[in-house]
């Protein structure tokens, strides 16, 4: 539907979000529901740094999923404003999903996680999803099913519903949908059909290239690693049919040696993500890419204000 057409009656509308602790399958579920590839899936933990919306539209509702980034021991300045704005997010949803993979046990983690959720002043509908279910026995789903509900009375919230599912075989996505989309109010949508996302197309791309850069880096780098888009546009003098879109980004770690390590032996690893990255952005957008990739040191820049602001946090 657009938004110049009247909305159908009972149609409903609002915002989602998934939490979880890091690995849970958050990311990997929003895009299962969005149906493209949106948010940032890595097999790191901690890599969805930005507020990015997914959107579902149907023909009786429109449901916003917003991905929030994993809640971290404030120890700089980056994790404290990141930290503030997950709150936020949480206060501002008409529901959120929580994530409780299948394949571990409901620990510590969770329990803080949705305590945090539970002391809102304005707690949105919460529902629980048991991910990852296809990594999973029956028997030890029913386990896990129990642990879920015993959240209930031990942090004094309650279930909407609770939910298996698999983003990665598929089973059960449509059920999610269909359980987050009951919970929402009725109204008209938010954004016309067909737009899977309102990020600006430079943040994705950021976002994809960052993801890339993290495959297969050490442990430690990823919160080292951000990525500016400084320059993106289609290069002039080229027939329609054959269009070509320069992409100029920077690779930005705090420490010399990190800069070695993104860089690689002769290149190598720089020149491997890049192509990877470029490969990516090309499915994302549609349109062939040329990437200029270059890496750059900004020291401390998680610690100061100047440089967060600069980078968008
Ligand atoms: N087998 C299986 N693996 C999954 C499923 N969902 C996610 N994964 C894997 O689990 C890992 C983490 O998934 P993400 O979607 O990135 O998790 P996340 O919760 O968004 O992680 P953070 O961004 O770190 O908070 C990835 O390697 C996924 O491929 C699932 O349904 N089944």
């Amino acid at each position: 539907m657009t938004t110049t057409e009247p909305t159908p009656e009972g149609f409903r509308s609002g915002f989602a979000c998934f939490v979880g602790r890091p690995n849970a399958g958050k990311s990997t579920l929003t895009n299962a529901l969005v149906g493209s590839k949106i948010a940032i899936t890595s097999s790191k933990p901690q890599t969805t740094r930005h507020v990015i919306r997914g959107i579902v539209t149907r023909p009786d509702a429109q449901l916003v999923l917003i991905d929030t980034p994993g809640l971290h021991k404030p120890r700089t300045l980056l994790g404290e404003r990141l930290n503030t704005l997950v709150h936020d997010t949480w206060s501002e949803v008409d529901v959120i999903g929580v994530c409780l993979p299948a394949d571990q046990r409901v620990g510590p983690g969770d329990t803080h996680l949705v305590s945090e959720i539970a002391a809102l002043p304005k707690r949105p509908k919460l529902v629980a999803l048991a991910t990852k279910s296809d990594l999973v026995s029956g028997d030890r789903m029913r386990q896990h099913l129990l642990a879920i509900a015993g959240l209930e009375e031990k942090l004094g919230i309650r279930w909407e519903h609770v939910v298996p599912v698999s983003a990665v075989s598929g089973e059960q996505v449509d059920e999610v949908a269909d359980v987050l989309i009951s919970l929402l109010p009725e109204g008209p949508a938010y954004y016309p059909d067909g737009e899977v996302t309102d990020e600006p197309t430079e943040t994705l791309v950021a976002e994809l290239i960052r993801e890339c850069a993290l495959e297969g880096v050490r442990d430690e780098l990823p919160h080292s690693i951000v990525v500016t888009v400084e320059e993106m546009g289609l290069r002039e003098d080229r027939p329609a049919d054959k269009p070509l879109l320069d992409i100029y980004a920077n690779l930005i770690v705090e420490r010399d040696s990190q800069k070695g390590i993104m860089i690689g032996h002769k290149g190598s690893r720089l020149k491997e993500v890049g192509s990877e990255a470029r490969q990516q952005i090309s499915r994302l957008l549609g349109t062939p890419v040329h990437l200029d990739l270059r890496v750059k040191v900004l020291k401390e820049w998680q610690r100061d204000p100047k440089y967060l602001n600069r980078l968008g946090f």
